[in-house]
């Protein structure tokens, strides 16, 4: 089973191009799914939901969003996610239609998660998100949550953004969250979207299990997706490249407690 899934680009309606769709029919995720466009200005997508939820990220550009007689006009922060800024997302419940048309080239994710439970369609603005710097020495980075668990906007989606500096790891010290066993830890998949600047850099991602019946290490490129069905998945950042990563959640509790590799726990508490 390979846990990456390397870029495409195909060109599935006029000026819609599908970098990514990593889906039950083609990976083992049973709670997440992701799919990620490039539009081209004056491009449209849409799609109706089955039973599945999703969080719209507008990546980079500027796009109308279109959802159960609602329209979000002109959203969209920033022109590269390397611009640091926290994005508008729409949140999509069970069911509903969705339209996306690009006012100027923009890039879109698209997050989904069965569920049968309907949450309202949502705008997420951006300056809602909760920015978080996270650890020290070559351990930090900046968190900018999307949908987090202490928003109640979505029955299982959780979503956010992370930035990793040059030389720096994050997902470190590993953690994992794959024992079904509150309020220890939750039982959450991920989905990992890469991007790096430059685009040229490479990543490493590892994503292994306590008795290393998994155990892969993958050298990572932009736009590329890692998915993570269970296991520890720490991100190692060479020199001279930053990393960006949205992160995708689910599982049968929306809630985020995770288990630090004990072995490694130290990392965390160094003076
Ligand atoms: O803190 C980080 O380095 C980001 C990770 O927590 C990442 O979002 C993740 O692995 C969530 O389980």
């Amino acid at each position: 089973m390979s846990l990456l899934y390397q870029k495409q680009n195909q060109e599935i309606r006029p000026g819609v191009h599908l970098i990514q769709d990593v889906n039950a029919s083609n990976s083992p995720m049973k709670y997440t799914a992701v799919k990620v466009l490039a539009l081209d200005a004056n491009a449209s997508y849409d799609e109706t939901l089955g039973d599945f939820e999703a969080g719209i990220v507008v990546l980079a550009g500027k796009v109308t969003v279109t959802a159960d007689q609602q329209r979000f006009e002109g959203i969209g922060q920033r022109q590269s996610v390397f611009d640091k800024i926290p994005t508008d997302s729409v949140y999509v419940g069970t069911g509903l239609p969705f339209g996306i048309t690009a006012q100027t080239a923009a890039k879109i994710l698209i997050a989904y998660s069965p569920t049968t439970t309907s949450f309202p369609v949502r705008l997420l603005k951006g300056d809602i998100h909760q920015i978080e710097h996270r650890g020290k020495y070559q351990n930090k980075r900046l968190v900018q949550n999307i949908l987090p668990d202490d928003l109640p906007f979505a029955d299982k989606l959780l979503l956010v953004e992370v930035y990793t500096d040059s030389g720096n790891w994050s997902s470190y010290p590993p953690h994992r969250h794959d024992h079904d066993n509150l309020p220890t830890e939750s039982l959450l998949e991920e989905i990992y979207y890469h991007e790096m600047q430059p685009k040229q850099g490479f990543v490493f991602q590892r994503v292994y299990t306590d008795d290393h019946s998994l155990d892969e290490t993958m050298t990572v490129q932009n736009q590329d997706v890692v998915i993570v069905p269970k296991g520890y998945h720490p991100v190692g950042v060479p020199d001279g490249y930053d990393s960006y990563y949205l992160n995708i959640m689910a599982g049968p509790t929306r809630v985020w407690h995770f288990h630090n590799a004990p072995e490694h726990a130290w990392i965390i508490d160094r003076k």
